[in-house]
């Protein structure tokens, strides 16, 4: 008969004497995590921790890791933002296990210091013994439970951290959430995976910008969700980028990479299946498994990754291939391409004549409110162009702190500065030498660097921080703000010649509330959340509301709402004004009130043709749609 499980402390007891403990007290991982740590001689109540990095080392740690810290940062202060209240902290740590930030809850901040759970120290587990930072380097993803830490010191906490890989099986680091034993729950181990897949997703992106991404799911309706597999091949159809999902659920690993090509796995050649045009979907066997496949066209992605990395990450590890677990679609589906609505609605030719700007080097600005799809516009713009083969590069001029934004931009020579990287930086300005720089936020821009700017713009030469020579650059600018930048140059924040620099034709993406055919956008939002092979329909009734309401947040609110609601709904629902948040049901304007019409002749002093032309509707269609208000 098996002997029954014991509790946690007697089997660590019995551990710590020699006596051999089953997996059934201690999880196996934890168990080999034990023995690895007692193989290496660590002592469970004897430990002085390391000394903590100077500040000026973890600046650089920091430095280096940048890069992808910058691209997670979304999915790790939502993370927070999900663990804040039940007293936890966020902690992020570099491929090496050392802690690079700590953001928490003041409750458990103090004890979290106390067990040197703080930035600038080291995590790794051949230091600190059975940890989830450090476990989680080693296997992939950890959960640590109070007196399952092999140090007795680090009894008090309870952790689960997940690695983060980029489509190449290169480890970059951990995300970790810790408390206090008893208050971490599975939820929030599930919380760090669905950070890391969200993390993983946006790298996968910018890694496969430029290859043929092949997306695998068991279920066709997962295709369009994060959940999915993805393969990147090139034209020559060698797998070059994957995620974890897919290699798991064909038995593959890292070292699939270079080696297998689209024909083992697809039957027929990449060639084959780019004749097919556009977007293929078809079945596919492999290893007794069926799957649905789909093949997405050449994305020209924002921002793609410079040709050398600064820093190359370590090379792949064993643990990256860990398995991910099929699971049910919790999370609204991702956007399937970047264009899906760039068109729809939008004043016709806009993107036409933003097209032909840049053709002939005149630089496009772009303004409209916050969310209007600014940002997506612009992606459009650089994959219609000549030039969609070369880098867009993009610099959030409101994101990047006023110390930090000359040495983004123009770059610097090595020794530059304290803190600069030993090799220099090329700068943004240089790395889209050949392509098309995207200055989003330009009205943000410190005065003081707006004139730096405007030289580089007449004589398209880029100048280091810190002496060098001059080097000539070729791009095609864009910028945006939401900014009404002509009174901004009225009050004096923004330089005169610079704005006339760049706005010799100024672009307005319209708001919402003015486009003649929100519902058709939302339709198409819709569609592009898969939420036709889910049945999921939108009632005349929502549609309805949906055109009367005035979207202060734009395209970025409606996107955010219908992602929501299919997050919430069963596959065959018909979304009704019902399945709206209470707060927006209220806000719902007057029925039958077509305000988008009423405002564009407000504006147009009740010329129909002129207003008409604003919404980007026929004459015909305002007539019918006051008519019906
Ligand atoms: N063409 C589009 N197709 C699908 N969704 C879009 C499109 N444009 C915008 N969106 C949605 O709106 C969100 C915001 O878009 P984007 O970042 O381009 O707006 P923006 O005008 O640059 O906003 P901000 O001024 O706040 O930076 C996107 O994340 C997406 O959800």
């Amino acid at each position: 008969m098996t002997p029954p499980p014991l509790p946690l402390a007697e089997a660590r007891r019995r551990f710590l004497d020699g006596d051999d403990v089953s997996a059934r007290s201690v999880p196996e991982p934890i168990l080999h995590s034990w023995r690895r740590c007692q193989g290496l001689g660590l002592d469970v109540g004897r430990w002085r921790p390391p000394s903590r990095l100077a500040e000026t080392e973890l600046a650089a740690r920091r430095e280096e890791n940048a890069d992808w810290l910058q691209r997670a940062r979304p999915a790790i202060d939502a993370l927070f933002d999900g663990v804040l209240d039940d007293g936890h902290v966020v902690i992020v740590a570099d491929h090496g296990g050392l802690i690079l930030e700590r953001m928490g809850h003041p409750d458990f901040l103090d004890r979290a210091e106390r067990v040197a759970l703080a930035p600038g120290m080291d995590w790794r587990e051949d230091v600190r013994g059975t940890n989830a930072i450090g476990t989680a380097l080693v296997l992939g993803a950890a959960t640590v439970r109070g007196a399952e830490h092999f140090l007795e010191r680090n009894r008090q906490l309870s952790c689960t951290a997940q690695a983060i890989h980029d489509a190449q099986g290169h480890l970059l680091g951990v995300i970790d959430v810790s408390g206090q034993p008893r208050r971490l729950h599975d939820a929030h181990r599930l919380q760090v995976e669905a950070a890391v897949r969200r993390i993983e997703h946006g790298l996968f992106d910018r890694h496969a910008a430029r290859l043929h991404e092949l997306r695998l799911a068991a279920d066709p309706a997962l295709l369009a969700t994060p959940r999915c597999g993805r393969l990147g091949f090139d034209d020559d159809g060698v797998l070059r980028a994957a995620s974890r999902a897919a290699l798991a659920a064909l038995g593959l690993d890292w070292t699939a990479l270079g080696r297998l090509r689209f024909a083992q796995l697809c039957e027929q050649s990449l060639e084959h299946w780019l004749s097919r045009h556009g977007i293929h979907v078809a079945s596919l066997r492999h290893g007794g498994e069926l799957f649905s496949a789909q093949l997405l066209p050449v994305r020209t992605g924002l921002d793609p990754l410079p040709r050398e990395a600064a820093h190359p990450p370590p090379p792949p590890t064993a643990a990256a291939a860990t398995a991910m677990r099929p699971e049910p679609p919790r999370r609204p589906a991702a956007l399937a391409g970047a264009t899906a609505v760039a068109d729809v609605g939008l004043p016709a030719g806009l993107l036409d004549t933003a097209r032909r700007l840049l053709e002939a080097d005149i630089p496009v600005l772009l303004l409209g409110e916050t969310g209007v799809g600014k940002e997506r516009f612009v992606q459009a713009l650089h994959a219609a162009g000549s030039r969609h083969r070369q880098p867009l590069v993009a610099v959030n001029c409101a994101a990047i702190p006023e110390g930090l934004i000359e040495s983004e931009l123009f770059g610097y020579e090595e020794g530059a500065f304290t803190g600069a990287r030993r090799q220099g930086s090329k700068g943004r300005l240089r790395e889209a030498d050949g392509g098309v720089l995207f200055l989003d936020e330009i009205g943000d821009m410190p005065a003081s660097l707006q004139a730096r700017l405007l030289r580089v713009l007449q004589e398209r030469v880029v100048q280091p921080l810190g002496g060098g020579a001059g080097q000539r650059v070729d791009v095609r600018i864009v910028a945006a703000t939401h900014r009404d930048l002509a009174q901004e140059v009225a009050a004096g924040r923004f330089r005169a010649d610079l704005y006339y620099r760049l706005g010799h034709y100024p672009l307005r993406l319209p708001p919402l509330r003015e486009r003649g055919d929100v519902a058709q956008i939302a339709a198409a939002l819709l569609a592009a959340h898969g939420a036709a092979p889910r049945a999921i329909t939108l009632s005349p009734a929502l549609a309805a509301f949906i055109r009367a309401y005035p979207w202060p947040g734009n395209l970025r609110q409606l996107d955010n709402l219908l992602r929501t609601l299919l997050a919430l709904v069963d596959d065959g629902t018909l979304l009704t004004a019902e399945h709206l948040p209470a707060t927006l049901r209220d806000a719902a304007p007057s029925a039958g009130r077509d305000d988008a019409v009423h405002a564009a002749l407000a504006r147009h002093g009740g010329n129909a043709s002129a207003a008409a032309r604003a919404l980007g509707i026929s004459r015909s269609t305002l007539y019918r749609r006051l008519g019906r208000s």
